[in-house]
């Protein structure tokens, strides 16, 4: 098996709040997050609104808000990643398509945005160009000012810095609302050509339908834990390669599939259930389940925290 370039090992957040007066209370938004970044693969993350994936992409890069702690590992190349390091490698090794497009700087012009990204300073001009038109933007966006983009085009336009940069590790966290069907069409062409260029690509999206499309490994992640990991073909019609009931719930509910709602929400981090955080809307849990939170293991190829998992 190949060494993983960015490993994520038992990530937990803790926020501390200030309450009344002068009480801070601490808030555990992550409890155990576990993902593995391979070079030449696509990992999609999907999970509910409010699972943690934003916040997973936060922690990698180092900027999170100073309210926040951190606990468990993370290792990029071998080495732990420390604030220091991940400020050293944020924007070089590894590159983050945001989630809010407020991201590019207002006061630059577009164009110049892309081409701070380019390595290569020789022929700047052309590869923007080239990325310019490939995404179907108008060929004068590089003078736009980004309030002067609507959100589709200012996330081609974080798209298109990203490409270009000279990355091993693209975080793109929900790269897809907004594009019309021809540009999610480039953009996942373009994921997969930078991970066939050996690159890792992680991509956080609600869209399973795209995970499905272009990724090799799919990680579920739900109330801030990795619940399963598995390979993209393990989500057919039956389900059955599937590990954990809330993946094979969520593949249930895909419109191609049986498009079947998932009964019950996911609860608010403080209110989770001890245990299994998904046993609340478990359909094989047993008593078992409450006591501690399960392992992530290795089942068939693949991973999942559950205990009945066979
Ligand atoms: N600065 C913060 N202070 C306190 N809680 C926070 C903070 N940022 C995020 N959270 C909480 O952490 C949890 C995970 O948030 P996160 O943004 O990672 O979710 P997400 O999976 O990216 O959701 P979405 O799909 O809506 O983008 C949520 O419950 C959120 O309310
Ligand atoms: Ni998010």
């Amino acid at each position: 098996m190949k060494e993983p370039i960015l490993r994520i090992h038992h990530l937990g957040i803790t926020f501390s709040q200030y309450t009344k007066g002068l009480r801070r209370t601490p808030l555990n938004v992550i409890n155990q997050l576990d993902i593995e970044l391979v070079e030449g693969e696509i990992l999609a993350v999907v999970g509910s609104s409010g699972s943690g994936k934003s916040l997973l992409a936060s922690a990698i890069l180092g900027i999170l808000p100073g309210n926040a702690k951190l606990t468990g590992d993370m290792y990029y190349r071998g080495q732990r990643l420390d604030q220091k390091e991940k400020e050293r490698i944020r924007g070089r090794e590894i590159v983050l398509i945001p989630q809010s497009v407020n991201y590019l700087d207002p006061l630059q012009k577009v164009g110049k945005q892309i081409a701070i990204s380019i390595k290569n300073k020789n022929g700047r001009h052309e590869t923007i160009k080239e990325l310019v038109q490939r995404y179907g933007l108008q060929e004068d966006v590089v003078n736009y000012y980004p309030f002067q983009l609507s959100g589709g085009m200012a996330r081609k336009v974080l798209l298109a810095t990203a490409l270009v940069s000279d990355s091993k590790v693209l975080i793109a966290d929900e790269p897809t609302p907004g594009l019309d069907e021809a540009s999610l069409k480039e953009v996942l062409k373009d994921f997969r050509g930078l991970a066939d260029e050996g690159r890792a690509v992680l991509m956080i999206t609600h869209d399973m339908e795209a995970a499905l499309k272009i990724a090799d490994k799919i990680a579920v992640f739900y109330a801030g834990t990795t619940l399963e990991v598995a390979n993209t073909e393990d989500f057919n019609d039956s389900g059955d390669l599937l590990r954990h009931p809330y993946t094979r719930a969520l593949n249930r509910a895909r419109p191609t599939v049986r498009f079947a709602p998932i009964e019950g929400s996911q609860l608010y981090p403080n209110q989770l259930p001890e245990g299994c955080p998904f046993s609340d809307r478990c359909e094989i849990k047993t008593g078992e389940c409450r006591k501690q939170m399960p392992e992530l293991r290795e089942v068939r190829g693949g991973k999942v925290r559950c205990i009945h998992a066979t």
